[in-house]
């Protein structure tokens, strides 16, 4: 540990959560050497040579990641025209890697629980195209908000919804509504989106309070949606209503993204914020073993679908892939996740990602997840685990 504590400016205590979390300190050194990376939107392939030209230096594709390009970690891409133009996307390619392996199809009705900022929503709603639909869940308003400005810059909000709620929300929106003859002359049916909410909703959110982060006394609140994201001219009643075992067979995700908070001591970007931040509140903000234990509930509990918002998601005939990456690299965070996953349900079973042939990593503790560490990847850290439902029927509504 002495060795890496001269070649890698990481103070101690992240050192000893590192040993302590069977971690190689050596996925560290290469601080310095990561790459930017950045993801060009469709339709904007042409333009690389002026973001080149733009940002003063060649930008190398990869080769393992359609659309991504790496660049130097000092070259920013804020100020160009390109990102402000909305012509490109500053996301990680572990990230990238993470949402290939949901491969998609088109039409797809994908469920993004743990959203916001809303990078790989985003990803997803592109690679999507014209078919389909996103939904994200996310419990922070402010980061759902910034989730908002993206889908507007970025102009991919046509075919998402955004709610601000826990994870184990049960969304149960008929994908797509249509011909619903006769809604139009209810007084609360959804009209199309726009930022000026009438007065009589504004002072129900009042109300209702505009904390950053909601609990879960907290009623869903819609935060967003498009045109054509199934919310138009839906009620209330039918947008948030129960359904019974039976119907739930028509309506459902196809496939489901859960990016839960964790340590991020996977991120070296996060970890470099400590920098600024000051290294004594790394402890608090990152290694706290009340911290972690809790990060760890919440990463089961939304993974083993003992709430109903993943476990109803995962019961419906409709949902094939269950995805989640971790921004942590520690096996209580990822691999024990995945095994008590598992445990609960046997109906689930980790499957193979066919991406992943190509991916720059190694492989987790258990078979078919994968890790990227940075070292290795040249990424931010990254777990990525890929769950199918065995369709049997009798299974699948147990
Ligand atoms: C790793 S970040 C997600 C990054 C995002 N998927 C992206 O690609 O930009 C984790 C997110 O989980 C959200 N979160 C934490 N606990 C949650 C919960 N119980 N329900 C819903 N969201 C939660 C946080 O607000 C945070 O935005």
């Amino acid at each position: 540990m002495e060795d890496y504590a001269a070649k890698v400016p990481l103070p101690d205590a992240f050192l000893q959560f590192l040993e302590a979390n069977g971690l190689d300190p050596s996925i560290y050194t290469a601080i310095d050497s990561t790459p930017r990376y950045i993801r060009l939107k469709p339709g904007f392939e042409a333009c690389i040579e002026d973001v080149e030209a733009e940002v003063k230096c060649k930008l190398d594709k990869l080769e393992w990641l359609p659309a991504f390009y790496s660049l130097p970690p000092h070259v920013q891409i804020a100020g160009s025209r390109a990102y402000r133009q909305g012509k490109i996307y500053g996301i990680d390619a572990a990230s990238g890697a993470a949402v290939m392996a949901l491969n998609l199809s088109p039409g797809d009705h994908v469920l993004d629980l743990c959203a916001a900022p809303g990078a790989k929503l985003c990803m997803i709603l592109d690679l999507l195209g014209d078919s389909g639909s996103v939904t994200g869940v996310d419990v922070a308003r402010h980061r759902l908000a910034a989730c908002r400005t993206m889908l507007q810059k970025y102009m991919l909000g046509d075919r998402c919804r955004l709610f601000l709620f826990l994870a184990d929300f049960i969304l149960t929106l008929n994908h797509y509504q249509t011909g619903k003859s006769g809604l139009e002359e209810r007084v609360d049916v959804f009209k199309e989106w726009t930022s000026r909410r009438p007065w009589k909703e504004r002072k129900r959110a009042n109300k209702s309070g505009t904390a950053q982060l909601v609990s879960r006394s907290h009623p869903p609140e819609l935060i967003y949606y498009g045109q054509h994201s199934g919310v138009v001219g839906l009620t209330k009643e039918e947008l948030f209503k129960t359904l019974s075992d039976n119907e739930i067979a028509n309506h459902g995700y196809d496939k489901v993204l859960v990016d839960a908070e964790c340590t991020h001591d996977g991120s070296i970007k996060h970890i470099q914020k400590f920098e600024h931040w000051g290294w004594r509140t790394l402890q608090h903000r990152v290694l706290d073993a009340e911290r972690t234990d809790d990060l760890h509930t919440l990463q089961a509990t939304e993974s083993s679908h003992q709430r109903f918002q993943t476990a109803k998601s995962w019961r419906v005939p409709r949902l094939q892939h269950l995805q989640v990456p971790f921004t942590s690299l520690t096996v209580a965070q990822n691999e024990k996740v995945v095994e008590q996953f598992l445990k609960g349900n046997r109906n689930a079973e980790l499957t193979e990602i066919d991406a992943s042939r190509n991916w720059p990593c190694k492989g987790g503790c258990i078979p078919k997840t994968w890790r990227f560490d940075p070292l290795t990847s040249q990424t931010s850290g990254l777990f990525v685990a890929k769950f199918t439902k065995i369709s049997s029927k009798e299974e699948d509504y147990h």
